[in-house]
């Protein structure tokens, strides 16, 4: 898809919560003796992997060149990941190793960053863009033990938005940043080995459309499938793809959006950096009439992106009923107000 096509129908956008000024600083967790009760999830979300996931690996190398079978298997594989558990990993998918390194070092150079310097860029209540350590405002358990950065990106706008965004806040020196970063970082800390009873990032099914993910060789990804926990391994210079909540709907339940977490290590830092694609605004997500089935039914009702944009961010955190529950909140808000 070109890119002025995909601008009619996507936007993306990468969201996560703002902080309470003395917690913008992971070294002061770090330093605990004790991790904090609010950190501490429970067992039932904490039980390690024993298997790796037996992901597909897609080439995407034929479907670049234009050649049909090569398309023809990659898109095989690619709907045999999504019937099961909706991840899958690319190679050759056309993103430059280069911009790779350069993106995740700039992540890895901001998060080494001061806590002042950082907090120049907090993400402020309402915002999408901006830093963010642990989600200490909006939750009082369940804590993620990371930090996280992140940045808004419309491909239709003519601006330079992320260079500006960076420059803005952090200076001239931090032109590059701009360039390289279309991404929120996710960076999970490990400290006094709270890996044992912290995650990074909890149980939840992201409520994109895609998520498309480069993980460091540290790995921490977990998957929630056959009923157990699998990890994905890290495999240099791929991308790590999952559909999310919305794609979901937009298959009329076919295609799976599965619940994952990301685990700390206990003795190394991870970064990842996740880039959330999400349909615009206006654009209502439907399922084509071919996926109705015999009867028509569809599974879940008409909404757009911003609905349930806004029901992740204000009203509930997402997790593995994200979508049950967006679909009653949403139904009886528009019976409320018709
Ligand atoms: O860090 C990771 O590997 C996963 C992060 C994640 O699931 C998310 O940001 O939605
Ligand atoms: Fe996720």
């Amino acid at each position: 898809m070109d890119s002025n096509n995909s601008s009619l129908l996507l936007s993306s956008s990468s969201v996560l919560l703002h902080h309470q000024k003395h917690q913008l600083d992971s070294s002061f967790w770090e330093k605990q003796i004790k991790v904090p009760k609010q950190f501490i999830w429970p067992k039932g979300d904490l039980v390690e992997v024993q298997e790796e996931l037996n992901e597909p690996l897609v080439d995407l190398e034929g479907f670049f060149k234009g050649d049909e079978m090569g398309t023809q298997q990659a898109a095989r594989r690619i709907r045999e990941a999504c019937l099961k558990h909706g991840f899958f990993q690319v190679i050759n998918h056309g993103v430059d190793s280069r911009v790779l390194s350069a993106a995740y070092d700039q992540t890895a150079k901001f998060f080494k960053l001061p806590p002042t310097l950082k907090s120049r860029v907090k993400k402020i209540p309402e915002a999408t863009s901006g830093y963010a350590s642990s989600h200490t405002d909006r939750f009082s358990s369940k804590l993620p033990w990371k930090e996280t950065l992140s940045i808004d990106f419309h491909e239709n706008s003519q601006e330079p938005v992320v260079v500006n965004y960076f420059k803005s806040n952090l200076g001239e020196d931090f032109e590059q940043t701009g360039n390289e970063v279309l991404i929120s970082g996710n960076n999970g800390t490990s400290g006094n080995q709270p890996g044992r009873l912290t995650l990074g990032t909890g149980p939840h099914r992201d409520p994109t459309s895609l998520t498309i993910l480069y993980q460091d060789e540290v790995g921490g990804l977990d998957v929630f499938t056959n009923n157990k926990w699998m990890s994905v391994r890290p495999r240099p210079g791929a991308l790590v793809i999952n559909i999310g909540e919305t794609f979901t709907a937009l298959s009329n339940g076919i295609y799976k959006s599965c619940l994952h977490r990301a685990v700390v290590n206990t003795d190394k830092e991870r970064i990842s950096l996740a880039f959330f694609v999400n349909p615009r605004d206006d654009k209502v997500v439907i399922p084509p009439s071919d996926l109705l089935g015999n009867q028509g039914t569809r599974m879940y009702p008409d909404f757009t992106w911003s609905d349930l944009l806004r029901f992740t961010q204000f009203h509930y955190r997402a997790d593995s009923d994200t979508l049950k529950n967006f679909t009653k909140w949403f139904l009886s808000s528009k019976s409320l107000n018709p």
